[in-house]
């Protein structure tokens, strides 16, 4: 038995699309409903909030697990990443009002004290240190675009995809943190225990995309 931790929410149907490409069973997984642990022949998926998908990785329930890299990094839980699925793409990107432009494309020290809301402040706060800049970063759940159009914030770092919601809020790109997309990871403990069967589903795919990261 393989137990697979995905995502609920907008990448599941992504997720389990994926499943469908390493050639697992997925007939009773797209008709989950409000299950949350379904079985077909020698598998079990857990269905998770993304957030807490490593962690149940990391807690060996789940002997892997498909992500985004965004959770991923945010987490700070170590995970053996198998592969870059190229699949659920997105981006982390600063973003804020068009007149904060010209202070990101001059000298970072002009960021110094720049109010930043975020769903991700382990991220921001990496990136910006990475600048050597301090800045303020103002946790919040969701809907991060309201807070510069409140005036609480002066940018935001958040994931794009269609760059609609930016575009509704009067935002803009300012800089590209990080490319995003779903990653199929497992514990270094289920690596060494379990390699033989994802050895496997990682050379399916390969197949599907030509490459295989190589696993150190
Ligand atoms: N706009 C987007 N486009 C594509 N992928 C996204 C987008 N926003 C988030 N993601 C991806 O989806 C995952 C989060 O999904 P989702 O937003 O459904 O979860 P959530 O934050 O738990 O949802 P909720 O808003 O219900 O709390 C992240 O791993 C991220 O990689
Ligand atoms: O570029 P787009 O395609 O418009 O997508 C970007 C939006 O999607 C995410 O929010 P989500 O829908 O997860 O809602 P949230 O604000 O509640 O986190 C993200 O935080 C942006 O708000």
């Amino acid at each position: 038995m393989l137990t697979l931790a995905l995502p609920t929410g907008r990448v599941m149907k992504e997720a389990i699309d994926l499943c469908d490409n390493m050639g697992l069973p997925t007939a009773e997984l797209r008709k989950a409903g409000r299950r949350l642990v379904v079985q077909e022949n020698n598998y079990r998926y857990i269905l998770a909030k993304p957030t807490d998908v490593p962690l149940y990785v990391s807690y060996g329930v789940a002997d892997l697990a498909l992500v985004g890299n965004d959770v991923l990094q945010e987490s700070a839980i170590d995970l053996v990443e198998l592969a870059d699925t190229e699949r659920g793409k997105c981006r982390i990107v600063v973003a804020g009002p068009e007149e904060l432009r010209s202070i990101f494309t001059g000298h970072p020290s002009e960021l110094m004290w720049l109010k930043i809301a975020t769903k991700y402040p382990r991220i921001a706060d990496i990136y910006f240190s990475s600048l050597g800049v301090q800045v303020e970063i103002i946790h919040l759940h969701g809907s991060i675009e309201l807070a510069p159009a409140l005036g609480m914030a002066h940018c935001i770092l958040d994931i794009v995809q269609t760059g609609t919601t930016l575009q509704a809020n009067k935002l803009v790109v300012l800089q590209e943190v990080a490319k995003v997309s779903l990653r199929l990871v497992a514990s270094r403990q289920s690596t060494s225990l379990r390699w033989p069967q994802m050895s496997e589903l990682l050379q399916r795919i390969g197949r599907q995309k030509g490459v295989v990261k190589d696993v150190h």
